[in-house]
């Protein structure tokens, strides 16, 4: 790990902010919050704490960057949703927007399930790095076209355990 890019502190005081529009928009409806494992983890339990509204959760698992710093593209499911979402109000819950190929694809894969309603938010989003544009609704922080690892994000599945958003010394994987 090279440099702190973001501190944990900032990480809490960005989420007080984010529960705050969420819980002001679900004000009539109780979202059902999607994560996005693993990269979300940390993100979805620090966020649901901090609603003070109440909602509900499920989790979905897919992955698209393997052991590699770019992605693939091709998306797989290694762990589906426990249960139907058709009328819920579904809030995708993901750590990080880098190509948008990841959220694009699950976009489109919970629409056809037919929910209410369905949102995103990401703690972090790469504006440099976007190949397909994804209608987010919460973005926490636009951060610099970097790997990143923290906070839930991993390199090679490392670091996932941090408290805090770190810059990876382009040398840990060979960059
Ligand atoms: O916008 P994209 O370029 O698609 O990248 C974003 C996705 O990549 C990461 O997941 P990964 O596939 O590494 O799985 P993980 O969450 O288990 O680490 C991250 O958690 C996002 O889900
Ligand atoms: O910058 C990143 N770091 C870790 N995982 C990721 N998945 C997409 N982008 C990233
Ligand atoms: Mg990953």
């Amino acid at each position: 790990m090279d440099e702190v890019v973001i501190t944990a502190e900032q990480i809490n005081g960005k989420i007080t902010e984010l529960a705050k529009e969420i819980d002001a928009e679900y004000a009539d409806r109780e979202p059902l919050l999607v994560g996005v494992l693993k990269g979300a983890v940390m993100f979805m339990s620090d966020l649901a704490r901090q609603l003070e509204r109440p909602s509900t959760m499920e989790f979905m698992a897919v992955s698209s960057y393997g052991s590699a710093t770019t992605s693939s593209g091709v998306v797989r499911i290694l762990k589906d949703l426990d249960r139907d979402i058709a009328g819920q109000h579904v809030l995708i819950v993901e750590d990080i927007i880098d190509s948008g190929l990841t959220l694009s694809w699950l976009l489109k894969n919970l629409a056809a399930r037919h929910p209410a309603s369905i949102e995103i938010v990401t703690l972090l989003r790469k504006p440099d790095a976007v190949k397909v544009e994804v209608p987010v609704k919460y973005v926490g922080f636009d951060i610099a076209n970097e790997f990143v690892v923290g906070y839930g994000l991993d390199y090679a599945e490392r670091y996932r355990d941090l408290p805090y958003i770190g810059r990876l010394r382009p040398s840990v994987y060979g960059g």
